[in-house]
């Protein structure tokens, strides 16, 4: 069966533009990481198995955010595609061969469940776009619109669902990811109670234009990434891991910094 790659990606830059309820509007520039994929396929699997998912996860099925893009997915389509699906999650399982980090900042989860409706829509020819997909994916998790339009690079805003390739050089990244299980609500809710700062619209503008090794080159880890101050306010080990040039990915753990130039 073909074998579909989930990449991982790196917040060159999270900047927080205000508030949506529970959530924060924000503008980050995302880019994926060419190096660091996690492998997913269907495989053959008894009828009689539920929905099932192979590989090294530390969560139960119903919270697999590739269960949860199947549940959202289902939800969205009428009866024929619906049967059809249902159909094919009968026959076969979803195996992951796990390569990016949990709990990392990296999207690994958010990945999975893109990779995961591209490959229903392909291989049963839904025929949804990618504004659909986006959509879909977005009831599962702020991240997913990202993975689903597959930029090399993009500015992304609102809560996620906004999208805007940025042309650029994908860059090769060293990245670490020091074993500490960061909460990403924890990190905003610490955000919003003690570093609550939107940035202006002037501001914004602005950095949407920067190119990324720009962007690296101007800015410290603490002022590209307001999510960094928070997490290590709620996680103080933090600190014995951050070394100087490196930046912090999206609510943590990893850091990463640019090796070289792709060729
Ligand atoms: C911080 C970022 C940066 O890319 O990613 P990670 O570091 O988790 O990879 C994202 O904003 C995270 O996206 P994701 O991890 O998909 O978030 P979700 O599952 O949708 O939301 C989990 C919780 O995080 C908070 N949340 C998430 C996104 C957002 N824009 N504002 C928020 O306040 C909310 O409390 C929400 O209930
Ligand atoms: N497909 C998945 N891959 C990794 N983690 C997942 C997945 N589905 C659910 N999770 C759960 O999501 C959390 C970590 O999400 P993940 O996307 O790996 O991190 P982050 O949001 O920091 O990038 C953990 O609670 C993990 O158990």
């Amino acid at each position: 069966m073909k074998l579909y790659k989930a990449y991982a990606k790196v917040n060159i830059f999270l900047k927080i533009t205000g508030a949506r309820g529970n959530y924060h509007e924000i503008i980050s520039r995302f880019m994926r990481v060419d190096s660091l994929y996690d492998e997913l396929s269907f495989v053959a699997k008894n009828r009689d198995d539920a929905f099932k998912i192979i590989g090294e996860f530390s969560c139960k099925t119903e919270q697999n955010t590739i269960y949860k893009a199947y549940i959202a997915l289902l939800d969205s389509l009428d009866e024929t595609p619906a049967k059809s699906l249902k159909n094919l999650m009968d026959k076969y399982a979803v195996e992951v061969k796990k390569n990016i980090p949990a709990f990392a900042g990296l999207g690994g989860g958010s990945s999975d469940a893109a990779t995961f409706l591209k490959m229903c829509n392909e291989v049963l020819d839904l025929g949804l776009s990618q504004n659909e997909l986006a959509l879909i994916g977005l009831k599962v998790g702020a991240d997913i619109p990202f993975f689903i339009y597959g930029y090399d690079s993009a500015n992304v805003g609102g809560i996620g669902e906004v999208v805007e390739e940025f042309k650029e050089e994908l860059l090769d990244f060293e990245i670490f990811t020091p074993k500490i299980e960061i909460s990403t609500p924890k990190v905003y809710r610490a955000y919003r109670e003690n570093f609550y700062n939107p940035i202006d619209g002037f501001k914004v503008e602005k950095l949407k234009k920067t190119p990324s090794l720009d962007i690296l080159k101007k800015m410290s880890a603490d002022e590209a990434n307001d999510l960094f101050k928070p997490a290590l306010q709620e996680y103080k080990e933090l600190k014995n891991y951050y070394k100087y040039g490196y930046y912090f990915s999206g609510s943590g753990s990893s850091f990463f910094r640019v090796k070289e130039r792709k060729q």
